[in-house]
């Protein structure tokens, strides 16, 4: 039998029946008694000795699978073939295809859309490469490239089982933003052969999303093809993370009234996400940050051997602090969790100052459960979607590619980030503002366009756009 993961509140078991040993009312009953409940049945063969169906079974709870499956396995009569869940039925084959954008009907069309007559269209490229953009799907289309070394919460599976989320990926660029993503997973976790595989396809591209690459190797391959190719290169898991996270916490101090220059900040968990988030709040004027590993807090006066801490220990920390993350947090006015979970306790929290911000960020479990502190803590946000205020990098990369792409930026800057944390915070209103809402929802239609419109004119004040779009020029007042 091919038993998946089965999770969401239906089933569908596909089963044989040997008709002389057993009849259709014994199954019903059986996934009954094991509190399924049978909610639709196809047949998808039949014949006088066999019968094979497929049950569609809805489930109140999800430790109700192993049971209904279990009791059908012991009916004599009775094989199962498959068990298969919405998740798994949506993705067959795939989540994502390439449809052409004009149908070829006849010779003449296909002479035009290929040979002969593509020739020119490739020559006049030839001729002059920025034409590339015009001519090609360059000027909307992005690689989400992941060696499958840090996919979510789920670490090193590598390059294949990573593809389901850049094919998610793909298509949250595409609903949200209108961005043609093309997910790329590769069977290497090589630096150098990483940095010269994406620069090798990247003519095809107007811009790299890397994904899931796993810390410290993601910071160098990030800035060597950030220097080595002229189209964006970001790391959703860096930046995507830090410019949700900057816009969420803009909201919570204002709620809290106070200013970001003044606040303790205490990172905890100095890896991909804690590493770019720190940079983001520091630029926007974070005085008094401190990062804290596995080892306690981040400090100069300590030397290691990951030359990102050693820097980092340089800009951060200022009063030198010293000690595990339970000293250090001691009347911090934020906490801002990119760990593991359940490494924070309420008592720790009731050390903070008063009107504490816990932004507890580790997937799926965080630092700490907001139910421990919902009544001690000013704001309470997590990573996750079935708790209010969720901090997830899905609010930026749509929006932030739709603003590169169209305004055909080199990079993607600090001033473009903060820009774009800066239009999802602001598409909270005042009124709108609660405890509970602080960071929209990735439905808000509201939020790619004011990102849009902000990224790009942060790309043309730092002079990395190489276009001005018409409707940006009307509202700059350009020509
Ligand atoms: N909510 C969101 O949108 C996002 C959440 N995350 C979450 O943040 C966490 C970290 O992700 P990455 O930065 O990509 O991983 P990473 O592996 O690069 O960094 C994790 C860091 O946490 C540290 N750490 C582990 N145990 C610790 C402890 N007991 N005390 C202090 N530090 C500890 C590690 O040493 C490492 O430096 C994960 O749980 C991930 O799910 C990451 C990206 C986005
Ligand atoms: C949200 C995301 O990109 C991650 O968890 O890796
Ligand atoms: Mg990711």
């Amino acid at each position: 039998m091919n038993q998946r993961n089965l999770d969401g509140n239906s089933i569908i078991i596909r089963l044989e029946m040997t008709t002389k040993d057993i009849k259709f009312g014994e199954v019903a009953s059986a996934i009954s008694e094991a509190g399924g409940d049978i909610i639709a049945i196809d047949v998808i063969s039949t014949n006088q000795d066999v019968s094979v169906r497929d049950l569609t079974v809805a489930v109140t709870d999800s430790q109700d699978n192993s049971k209904i499956i279990e009791a059908v396995r012991q009916l004599k009569g009775v094989s199962i073939v498959n068990v298969s869940d919405r998740t798994f039925l949506l993705h067959l084959g795939g989540k994502i295809e390439v449809t052409p954008k004009t149908p070829i009907h006849n010779r003449e069309d296909l002479s035009r859309v290929y040979t002969p007559d593509v020739a020119r269209v490739c020559s006049a490229i030839s001729e002059e490469p920025g034409k590339a953009f015009s001519l090609t799907i360059k000027r909307n289309t992005v690689a989400v490239v992941s060696d499958g070394s840090a996919v979510l919460g789920l670490g090193n599976i590598g390059p294949r089982a990573a593809m389901p989320v850049m094919e998610g990926k793909a298509m949250l660029f595409k609903q949200f933003a209108g961005v043609d993503a093309f997910p790329i997973c590769l069977d290497t976790q090589d630096t150098e052969e990483i940095i010269r595989t994406v620069k090798a396809i990247s003519p095809a591209f107007g811009g790299i999303n890397l994904e899931d690459i796993s810390s410290p190797r993601c910071f160098e391959i990030e800035r060597r093809l950030n220097e080595e190719l002229d189209i964006p290169v970001f790391h959703d898991d860096q930046h995507g993370t830090a410019v949700v996270l900057y816009a969420g916490l803009i909201n919570a101090l204002k709620l809290v009234g106070k200013s970001i220059e003044n606040v303790k900040i205490v990172v905890c968990g100095i890896g991909a996400a804690g590493v770019a988030c720190s940079n983001i709040l520091l630029s926007a004027g974070a005085k008094r940050l401190i990062g804290v590993d596995r080892d306690g807090a981040i400090v100069r006066t300590n030397s290691y051997e990951n030359e990102v801490w050693t820097e980092y220990a340089a800009r951060t920390n200022p009063d030198l602090e010293k000690g595990s993350l339970r000293e250090v947090i001691r009347d911090a006015d934020v906490f801002i969790g990119l760990s593991r979970g359940n490494l924070l306790t309420r008592e720790d929290v009731q050390t903070m100052a008063d009107n504490p911000i816990v932004f507890a960020m580790a997937n799926p479990v965080p630092e700490i459960m907001p139910a421990l502190v919902e009544d001690i803590v000013a704001v309470m946000a997590t990573g996750r979607s079935d708790y209010p205020n969720q901090i997830n990098n899905v609010l930026c990369f749509p929006g932030m590619f739709r603003a590169v792409l169209d305004c055909r930026a080199t990079e993607i800057n600090e001033e473009m980030k903060l820009a774009a944390a800066q239009a999802i915070a602001s598409s909270i209103s005042d009124e709108e503002r609660t405890r509970y809402y602080i960071i929209p929802s990735v439905f808000n239609d509201k939020v790619v366009k004011s990102m849009r419109s902000r990224v790009i004119e942060a790309a043309i004040k730092t002079g990395v756009a190489r276009r001005v779009p018409r409707e940006q020029a009307r509202e700059g007042g350009e020509s």
